[in-house]
């Protein structure tokens, strides 16, 4: 709790002192202004019973300053903090995104536990704005429920146990919360499943594929399981949380009774007042009011607390690069990149995805690597990029262990195009330029990028490179096809120049195969250009032979291992995997 109130006022401080000052000044006002009030009703009613006017007259206006106080205050507060609350989300959100892409590596997005903690901590983020007002309230109820104690104490010594008794729903509550968040943890596996199915069953992408294949009911049936399952756990959970907090407040209420009971029994037998018993019955039912609304607070305290701590465990799980030798990358490949040994398991896998792993991939070469679907292609682009390290072996870039390469440097001379692409809903232009963020904009480049990737998108869009992709535009933005997307990720992966790897892992898996064909032929004159200057290799991964064949090298990767390596003649000599997949797809088109 401590941890969330500091943790909170730090983060608002930091966003605008003027700002929270004001904010704390007037939420002060109104926590004195509550009691203040209480005193001033005590005094009028027994200046009436007195029949004395003037003091009467007075203290209704303490009590009519009092309640405008009460009022007027918290309201120019929340004036006050709603800004900085707002800048608390953001910055936040911007921590997460900071810490989601400030490692070089993914398995906190492919890892099932880390994905779920970073769900969590994007779902709770969103409630920090929330947190600030709880402080600055909570804070004020502090001070307020000190001056009821001391009044009830002050009206009869006895009455100092009824805010003591207020102590009890709180810790009532805080079990509760306890309770529900367990149950919240439990269910979080089914609300994963439950969200992926129902944007599967919502998602443009995929609304063909179910209409034809009649998956609609039995999706939804297994939505619907899910989705009782996690509100079935949430609802005991809330169902247990509930009874600890009734329990809580109904020990207080008993409370309340009682002093009511001692203080007009003190007024009957003359040792208090009317005042006395009016001021009782005002604070002690204000206690009752500013412990339920405590509760209330605490718990939204411990929430904003807690989504401060997701973002700490977020940081905590996402690991960084130990610090490499910081070794330029060459200007120029001689050589090419090495595999030696190289063994790769994903974290929390049984077994390795990759074992043993000897390859050398030539400077100034296209390389194809082929397999079956789970081989393990992608894995061996994705360690090649540096996304994951080996659990053994080395890979080396011209003798240079790619570990000791200053991994900025060495992302600035790779270049890849993914099988899941980035659909960045900007204006066309920017959806390739960023590709080399400093020419972004940059008309001659973007359109040379989309030459080399063979792509006439620019000219089938209706405002060219101006069009705003996407549906996330004011005006309404145009919704590419799957082929156009995929030609403009083409097109940002060819905006850098002279790159030392480019990756392009099944880049044109939404093209014909005629389309990938010439594609890759035109590329291959491009590549071998590039190449000259630069010695890059170019790595890409397909399904189609037609393409495969053009390469200078193929890599067959099957359980694990690389299979066999050679060129398209040899490897059909060699009669093995790859001529054996090979007839059969040649067969396929023939026949
Ligand atoms: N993030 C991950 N976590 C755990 N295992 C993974 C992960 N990604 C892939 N795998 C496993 O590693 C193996 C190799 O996967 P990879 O994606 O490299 O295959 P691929 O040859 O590219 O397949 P495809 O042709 O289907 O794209 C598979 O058994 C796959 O299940």
């Amino acid at each position: 709790m401590l941890r969330a109130i500091t943790g909170l006022l730090r983060l608002s401080w930091r966003q605008d002192r003027r700002k929270m000052a004001v904010a704390l000044a007037l939420m002060a006002g109104n926590a004195l202004a509550v009691p203040a009030g209480a005193v001033a009703i005590r005094q009028l009613t027994n200046a009436a019973v007195a029949g004395d006017a003037g003091p009467a007259a007075w203290s209704g206006l303490a009590v009519a300053v009092a309640a405008i106080a009460a009022l007027t205050c918290a309201h120019f507060a929340h004036i006050g903090y709603f800004e900085v609350s707002e800048l608390n989300v953001l910055s936040t959100d911007e921590q997460l995104i900071g810490i989601s892409n400030g490692t070089p590596y993914l398995d906190h997005h492919e890892r099932p536990e880390h994905a779920d903690r970073m769900a969590l901590a994007q779902d709770e983020l969103q409630r920090i704005g929330e947190g600030l007002q709880a402080l600055l309230t909570g804070g004020a109820l502090a001070v307020s429920l000190l001056l009821t104690t001391v009044l009830l104490t002050w009206a009869h010594p006895a009455l100092l146990a009824l805010p003591l008794l207020a102590a009890l729903p709180l810790l009532a509550g805080r079990r509760a919360q306890a309770a529900a968040d367990a149950a919240r943890e439990e269910s979080s596996v089914d609300t994963r499943q439950a969200r992926h199915l129902f944007e599967l069953t919502t998602d443009a992408a995929s609304a063909k594929e179910l209409r034809l294949l009649g998956l609609v009911d039995h999706l939804q049936q297994r939505y619907a399981g899910h989705w009782r399952r996690a509100s079935g756990r949430i609802w005991r959970g809330e169902l247990t949380a509930g009874l600890w907090r009734a329990a809580g407040q109904s020990v207080f209420a008993l409370g309340y009774v009682a002093a009511l009971v001692l203080v007009v029994g003190d007024a009957v037998r003359g040792r208090a007042d009317v005042g006395d018993v009016v001021l009782v019955i005002m604070v002690a039912s204000q206690l009752n009011q500013q412990v339920a609304a405590a509760v209330t607070i605490t718990q939204q305290l411990l929430r904003s607390g807690r989504s401060l701590r997701r973002l700490e465990e977020v940081r905590a799980l996402v690991a960084r690069p130990p610090d490499g030798a910081g070794v330029s990358p060459p200007q120029r490949l001689l050589e090419g990149i090495r595999l030696r040994q190289v063994t790769f398991t994903y974290p929390g896998a049984a077994g390795p995805a990759l074992r043993d792993v000897d390859l050398l991939l030539p400077a100034g070469r296209t390389v194809a690597i082929v397999g079956e679907n789970g081989a393990g292609k992608t894995t061996l682009v994705k360690l090649l990029n540096r996304f994951y390290e080996p659990d053994h072996g080395t890979i080396l870039v011209d003798g240079v262990d790619l570990r000791d390469l200053d991994l900025t440097a060495w992302r600035a001379r790779t270049t890849a195009a993914f099988q899941d692409y980035a659909r960045p809903e900007l204006t066309a232009r920017l959806a390739v330029g960023i590709g080399d963020l400093p020419r972004a904009t940059d008309d001659d480049a973007v359109r040379a990028g989309l030459a080399r990737a063979h792509s006439g998108v620019a000219e089938q869009l209706p405002y060219g490179l101006d069009t705003r992709l996407g549906r996330s535009h004011a005006d309404g933005g145009v919704e590419a096809s799957g082929g156009q997307w995929q030609q403009l990720a083409l097109g940002r992966a060819m905006m850098r120049d002279a790159p030392l790897l480019m990756v392009l892992d099944e880049p044109a898996s939404a093209l014909d195969a005629e389309a990938e064909h010439r594609l890759f032929e035109r590329y291959a004159d491009g590549a071998a250009r590039v190449a000259a200057d630069s010695g890059g290799v170019t790595v890409f991964v397909s399904h189609r032979f037609s393409t495969v064949r053009t390469a200078d090298l193929i890599i067959v990767v099957g359980d694990g291992g690389v299979r066999e390596v050679g060129t398209h003649d040899e490897l059909i000599r060699l009669d093995g995997s790859y001529a054996s997949l090979y007839g059969t797809q040649a067969a396929a088109y023939r026949s």
